[in-house]
């Protein structure tokens, strides 16, 4: 069966270093998770939902795969690797930032990015939180950009999390509030605009912890963490649209109506599966 395709390659992006590094070449798969840890609470929630997602949205069919951000999504390409070396040497894999590249490199897969495939199969990602309608809030890895577009180039989007990301309204257990990834100079204004316009009084400017100054997304640009009150955050689409509208926004952490599903490791071992028709399933977790 041949590769998948890549898009036809503009002059700019004939420049750009060929990120397909692996095809062709023999692949030694290696888990991303250390083998014979045995996992527990939180870790296991996330393991359980990750696998799970994977066995029943990885197709055998499918070639082109986007692996999000963040402390879940490992356990989805540990659970990819787990499908073995032939299932994966004709896919290609396209990450959502420096963790998910890196994921990628070092668990033997091959590497894409979208540029040279803007039609993905299947994203699957994790959440900060996740509303009963699967509008979800991203970013808290500075990742949304990257992330909105894989999720957007998919022909499904899968959410991946721990359930406590689970919740009727968004907002309610995840504080920090909506990120937004700004280009640096017109961090300012943006700032003043939710102050005093949008209706976020407490957004602040995300910074470093093992850097002075702000944190700097992959690409380049700020982040800024805007909390909104509960009955606002209930019209999740109002919110991102009106924050997307201010000159000098790249992206809002805030996707509606783009997973297909999202499933919730829960702690007695379950998955709780939510549906974008509104249906909600619990089953026992994946092997
Ligand atoms: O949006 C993200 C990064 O920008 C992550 O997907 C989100 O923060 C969830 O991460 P975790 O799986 O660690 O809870």
């Amino acid at each position: 069966m041949p590769l998948p395709t890549p898009a036809p390659i503009s002059p700019v992006s004939q420049i750009r270093p060929v990120v397909l590094s692996r095809i062709g070449q023999p692949t030694k798969l290696v888990s991303p998770i250390k083998p014979n840890v045995v996992l527990t609470g939180i870790e296991k929630s996330k393991q359980l939902a990750a696998w799970t997602a994977v066995d029943e949205h990885v197709k055998p069919e499918h070639r082109v795969i986007g692996i999000g951000s963040g402390s879940t999504v490992p356990y989805v390409v540990e659970r990819i690797v787990q499908l073995g070396a032939e299932a994966n040497q004709l896919r290609v894999f396209i990450p959502t930032g420096f963790q998910s590249k890196e994921l990628i490199v070092s668990s033997g897969l091959n590497l894409g990015d979208v540029d040279q495939f803007p039609t993905i199969d299947v994203t699957l990602d994790g959440a900060d939180e996740v509303d009963h309608e699967l509008n979800c809030i991203k970013g808290g890895g500075a990742c949304h950009l990257r992330e909105k577009v894989l999720a957007e180039a998919a022909n499904t989007f899968i959410l991946v999390a721990d359930y406590r990301k689970n919740v009727e309204y968004l907002g309610t257990n995840f504080t920090p509030g909506v990120p937004i990834e700004v280009v640096p100079f017109a961090y300012a204004k943006v700032l003043q605009n939710l102050h005093h316009f949008v209706g976020s009084p407490k957004a602040s400017l995300r910074m470093a912890v093992h850097k002075a100054g702000p944190v700097v997304s992959d690409n380049g640009n700020f982040i800024i963490d805007a909390p909104f009150d509960l009955e606002k955050m209930k019209t999740p689409y109002t919110i991102m649209t009106q924050i997307k509208m201010l000159t000098g926004v790249v992206e809002v952490g805030v996707f509606c109506n783009m997973a297909k599903a999202a499933y919730f490791g829960n702690e007695d071992g379950s998955v709780t599966i939510r549906w974008n028709d509104g249906r909600v399933e619990q089953v026992a977790a994946a092997q």
